[in-house]
């Protein structure tokens, strides 16, 4: 018996939200944009990788982060007093690496969920999404649910102060779509963590605070004009935008062409933007392509909102 577990790309911060909004994303042509890992029963624990960016992983199986998520499975496993089976893991590495996808959080949250699945659902939800924070954790540093959060349930995700519920769900702008260009070159999560200030001003965390709560609030009344009229990061983008070639004079011109909001996604280099307008959105994909993108591994991609989140094949 094998199962195959699709999880899906995702915007980590949604700019306005640092480490506190993820929202799940799939391309409107119905391309596959996330990992996707299968398990069977073997005689032996393996794991080989495929895909796209296969290469640009740790050539050790051991060294990869799908590798650890079935070891700490198997320790939960244990102590729960089930009986682990040896399995072949197959990860389909289709997302780049270092990009602001939410890359790992694609392997972190399609491997552990294809292993739940395995086991036909044993974990409950709650205890999945704390494994996948852990591994999330592990692989860049510092604890955040930002991408594993949206990956694993879909949709857009506020995390909350509760340990024990971790996130919420919020109601998407169904009409919405959002260009998402990855131009080609790595950004680690960590590097880009490590560029933060460790302090911010009075007015910074009251203007956090303020269009953050601004943003959730016109969430819940599907008011656009308030979701994206005070759309501004001052966590994050002031301090990563010169990580990324063209970002600044990238934003620039997508609001000059009546975008509604331009961000970095996640850790970056990726960038999205958003728009209600499809005729705005594949003009800009098309500009973004032409500009934005600086190695031949760099794509575009038109996408909506990703209600499902992770699920078999
Ligand atoms: N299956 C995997 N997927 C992604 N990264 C992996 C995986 N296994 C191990 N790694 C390593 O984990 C690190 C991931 O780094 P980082 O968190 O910056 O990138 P990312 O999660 O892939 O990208 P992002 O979250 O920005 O989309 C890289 O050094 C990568 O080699
Ligand atoms: N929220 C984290 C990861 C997002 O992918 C960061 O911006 O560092």
């Amino acid at each position: 018996m094998s199962v195959s577990v699709f999880a899906p790309a995702s915007i980590g911060n949604v700019s306005i939200g640092f480490d506190v909004l993820g929202l799940a994303v799939q391309p409107v042509d119905g391309s596959l944009l996330g990992d996707v890992v299968s398990v069977e029963l073997a005689q032996q624990d393996e794991l080989s990788v495929i895909g796209d960016f296969a290469d640009k992983l740790p050539s050790s199986p051991a060294d990869n982060i799908v590798w650890h998520c079935l070891k700490l499975f198997n320790q939960a496993l244990i102590n729960t007093g089930q009986k682990v089976k040896p399995v072949k893991l197959i990860l389909d590495k289709k997302m780049p690496v270092g990009s602001g996808l939410g890359s790992s959080a694609c392997s972190v949250v399609a491997g552990l969920q294809a292993l739940n699945a395995f086991y036909d659902d044993f974990f409950a939800k709650d205890v999945m999404l704390k494994m996948m924070g852990q591994m999330e954790a592990q692989i860049s540093g510092s604890l955040h649910y930002d991408n594993v959060a949206p990956c694993y349930l879909g949709g857009l995700q506020l995390m909350i102060a509760d340990p024990e519920i971790i996130t919420r769900t919020l109601p998407v702008f169904e009409d919405c779509f959002y260009v998402m260009a990855y131009p080609g070159i790595e950004v680690s999560t960590k590097a880009a963590r490590e560029v933060l200030p460790t302090e911010y001003s009075r007015c910074d965390v009251i203007q956090y605070g303020q269009t953050l709560a601004g943003f959730v609030d016109a969430c819940y009344r599907q008011d656009k004009q308030q979701a994206f009229g005070q759309f501004t990061d001052v966590v994050a983008e002031p301090y990563r935008e010169n990580l990324l070639p063209g970002f600044s004079d990238a934003k620039a011109y997508l609001y000059q062409q009546n975008c509604l909001a331009v961000g970095i996604s996640g850790s970056g280099p990726t960038l999205f933007a958003v728009t209600d307008d499809q005729s705005v959105a594949n003009a800009a994909a098309s500009w973004l392509k032409e500009h934005y993108l600086k190695t031949n591994l760099g794509f575009v991609h038109v996408c909506k909102a990703d209600n499902k989140g992770a699920r078999c094949l």
